[in-house]
């Protein structure tokens, strides 16, 4: 088993200047009453919910103070979300988004390497550019890269 220590090289020049966690996504079997028990039995900020049928989902953003939880419900039956919770009917953790600088860069360094589900970015819910990488390919977690601008 490999360790990360003090030591280890500095990541290539080229790969993705990677950030923040953004958030992290839990899949629900009912998204009202995820909402509700985030507010009202742990106190959470909680947004709107949105509907987004170009990625076939409904989403509730909850604000934390260092990142944020994605609920997220299919809206329809082509949904990635449908299909793993026809897998994990009480839901479950579904993916963690980080923050790159510049997605298209990011895409390009890390499809030499896995997987990447989305050769071109989409625009997700924050109205960033998105992409996913696959799953079986990074230790059975979906990962999401975010494009986010540095403050300037
Ligand atoms: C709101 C917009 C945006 C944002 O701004 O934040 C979003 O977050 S959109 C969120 C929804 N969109 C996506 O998930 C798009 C990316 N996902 C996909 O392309 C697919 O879901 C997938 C990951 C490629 C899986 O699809 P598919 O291969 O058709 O499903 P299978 O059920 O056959 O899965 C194959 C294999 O992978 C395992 N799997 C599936 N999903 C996950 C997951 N979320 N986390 C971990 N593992 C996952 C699944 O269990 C299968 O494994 P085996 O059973 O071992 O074969
Ligand atoms: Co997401």
């Amino acid at each position: 088993m490999s360790s990360s220590s003090s030591t280890s090289p500095p990541p290539p020049s080229s790969s993705p200047s990677v950030g923040r966690l953004n958030h992290v996504a839990i899949a629900v079997p009912d998204l009202e009453a995820a909402a509700a028990r985030y507010r009202n039995v742990l106190g959470c900020q909680v947004g709107e919910k949105q509907d987004l049928p170009e990625h076939g989902v409904s989403v509730v953003f909850i604000d934390l103070p260092n990142t944020k939880i994605e609920l997220l419900h299919p809206l329809g039956d082509n949904s990635p979300i449908a299909k793993f919770l026809s897998k994990n009917p009480s839901g479950g953790l579904h993916h963690l988004c980080l923050e790159v600088d510049d997605i298209q860069e990011s895409l390009d360094f890390v499809s030499e390497k896995v997987r990447v589900l989305d050769k071109k970015p989409k625009i997700g819910a924050h109205g960033n550019p998105v992409a996913f990488l696959h799953p079986k390919d990074s230790d059975g977690v979906l990962l999401e890269m975010e494009e986010v601008k540095p403050a300037k």
